[in-house]
């Protein structure tokens, strides 16, 4: 299965393709991706990230917006005022009866409309109503006024682009990031902080209405950061050339334009100075550059992965060659003047697909593994190795899954989906036993390290898909007590909630990062008895309209 563009968690092996995930993905795709673990090769699509079938209809909200908007594909945003065009008003101050206002089904692009924006969408959109259909607009703010250019006319909704704010929301700021408008990473910097929040939070209250009618949802308030700035640890960015120079980026929506993503504020400032330095002695010994069209040159991605428990970087250079010209003097040069850099690797990827990495990595330099931590679980992380982009939140994240596991030392309990068995081995010390599954068999291997780093004996991990794994042991008798499951974004495969329900574990925690799927899984078990105890979100890619969330459900009715 593909990782798709955009970002976000999941990916084991980030072996593809993606906006840098700043922003994720966002929103990052999780089956790889996390919001943000994006970046590279190729020129991004919009939609490219689209999931299909359930997942699809799931990323939007409310009979709405398209994915593969410009921002939700990383592609350039749409969110600046733009200069007046020549266009009919079609209603002026949007009012519905206005004089001269015409129906919805009328408009056509080009069209004017004047707009209340009511909400921002679950791809960081204003959206407002044009007589009743809704309109997606990036870069508008809930509660202000906005003139904009219809863009496109769907049967269930319009697009638009935002012209003029007529009424301004307080909530608005300049955006702090120098490449916020070229990048497409972020989609909320024009939000204060705290709007962001509020915004993500009524994402997930819309989200469980529309999709599970919950119209009292018991929503905690939202874990965000004192500090919105500087958190992804990784980016993988697409090397190429301005003239002389060695310019690193991503490329735009839809072209082979890379832009230079610079001094990006969501970016560890480690992985920024790495990445600038890198470029530069590349510039310097003139190492060439990897040329999409003509195929010529050799480095084409450069990945820089910073570990938050000791600063150390790891450093991978992807190349289109076996041979990496002048490594030795580049080697010695990045030694020189990046002392905190352990890891000097390079990864061989000749094809032509959009996959970041390919399959054989060599340590130029170095060790082999950056050493992480959580907590007190310990990660020893392979240039290829999955990890979750901000380790911060990521606590967070986890000591609410463990909050919401409650577990005493004598259950049993499955991680699906468990990646590198990170929330698996948050748990085991208060666990009986745990069993993860993973789809992956190089994230099954790491989980198996990270358990032994860590001193953990009482967890399992196994290779496979967890609706059929489940489901097995299932029928085999094994009766979890609690069920954690971590989906990509497109949710849970209906054998697997199917299974859960016959199991009837006490606890099922799921964590997701798309509220519209969660939704609905939580949905298929409120019909199979289980009780929705509470929704936890955080914000793992402040700046963007990512939001992760942690729900607890109960089994209510009489014990398997
Ligand atoms: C969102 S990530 C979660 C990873 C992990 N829980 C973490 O926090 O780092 C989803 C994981 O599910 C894996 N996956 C995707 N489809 C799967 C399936 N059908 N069965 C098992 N694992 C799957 C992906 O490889 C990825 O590692």
């Amino acid at each position: 299965m593909k990782e798709r563009l955009h970002p976000g968690k999941g990916a084991n092996i980030q072996n593809k393709t993606k906006r840098d995930s700043r922003g994720a993905n966002p929103q990052g795709s999780r089956q790889g991706g996390k919001p943000g673990e994006a970046s590279a090769r190729g020129p991004r699509k919009a939609g490219a990230h689209d999931l299909r079938g359930y997942a699809s209809q799931g990323s939007r909200q409310a009979g709405e917006a398209p994915r593969g908007s410009a921002q939700d594909s990383g592609g350039f945003r749409g969110s600046k005022p733009q200069p007046r065009r020549e266009g009919r008003e079609a209603a002026p101050h949007g009012k519905a009866a206005s004089q001269g206002a015409r129906h919805a089904d009328e408009l056509q692009a080009g069209d004017r409309i004047v707009v209340t924006i009511k909400r921002i969408g679950i791809n960081g959109e204003g959206v407002g109503y044009y007589k009743r259909k809704a309109v997606f607009i990036n870069g508008a703010i809930p509660d202000e006024v906005v003139k904009a250019k219809v863009t496109k006319v769907n049967p269930g909704y319009l697009t638009a682009e935002l012209i003029e704010v007529e009424k301004k929301s307080p909530f608005r700021q300049a955006p702090p990031c120098p490449v916020y408008d070229v990048c497409g990473g972020c989609q909320l910097q024009h939000m204060t902080y705290e709007a962001q929040l509020k915004a993500k939070e009524e994402i997930v209250r819309e989200s469980f209405q529309r999709y599970a009618g919950l119209s009292e949802l018991p929503l905690r308030p939202i874990l965000g950061m004192d500090d919105p700035w500087g958190y992804r640890n990784k980016a993988q960015l697409q090397a190429g050339l301005a003239g002389e120079s060695v310019i690193t980026g991503l490329y735009a929506a839809d072209s082979h334009k890379l832009v230079d993503v610079s001094g990006c504020a969501v970016q560890h400032p480690g992985v920024n100075e790495a990445i600038d330095r890198v470029k530069t002695i590349l510039s310097e010994l003139r190492i060439p550059i990897y040329n999409e069209r003509t195929r010529e040159g050799a480095v084409r991605t450069i990945v820089a992965r910073v570990g938050q428990a000791t600063g150390h970087v790891q450093l991978t250079l992807i190349t289109a060659t076996d041979r990496l010209p002048d490594s030795r003097q580049l080697v010695n040069r990045i030694r020189e003047r990046l002392p905190m850099v352990v890891t000097i690797a390079q990864n061989v990827n000749k094809s032509k697909s959009p996959l970041i990495f390919g399959d054989k990595t060599t340590v130029l330099w170095g060790k082999e593994r950056l050493e992480e931590e959580l907590g007190d679980v310990k990660f020893s992380l392979s240039p290829r190795a999955f990890f979750q982009l901000n380790p911060e939140q990521t606590v967070k994240l986890y000591n609410s899954v463990r909050e919401a596991a409650s577990l005493t030392g004598n259950e049993l309990v499955v991680d699906a989906y468990c990646g590198t068995g990170t929330i698996g081995l948050w748990l085991a010390p208060h666990a009986r036993e745990v069993r993860g599954i993973e789809l992956i068999p190089e994230a099954v291997q790491d989980a198996r390290d990270n358990a032994r780093a860590s001193g953990i004996d009482n967890a399992r991990f196994v290779e496979g898909r967890a609706e059929q794994v489940l489901p097995e042991w299932v029928r085999n008798g094994i009766r979890p007590d609690v069920v954690v499951v971590d989906p990509p974004r497109t949710g849970c495969e209906l054998p697997l909630l199917h299974a859960i329900a016959e199991a009837k574990p006490k606890r099922l925690v799921y964590v997701s990062c798309n509220p519209a799927t969660l939704a609905k899984d939580c949905n298929v078990l409120l019909n199979e008895g289980y009780r929705l105890e509470w929704v936890q979100p955080v914000d793992m890619f402040p700046q963007t309209s990512h939001v992760e969330c942690v729900i607890l459900m109960e089994w209510r009715g009489e014990p398997n």
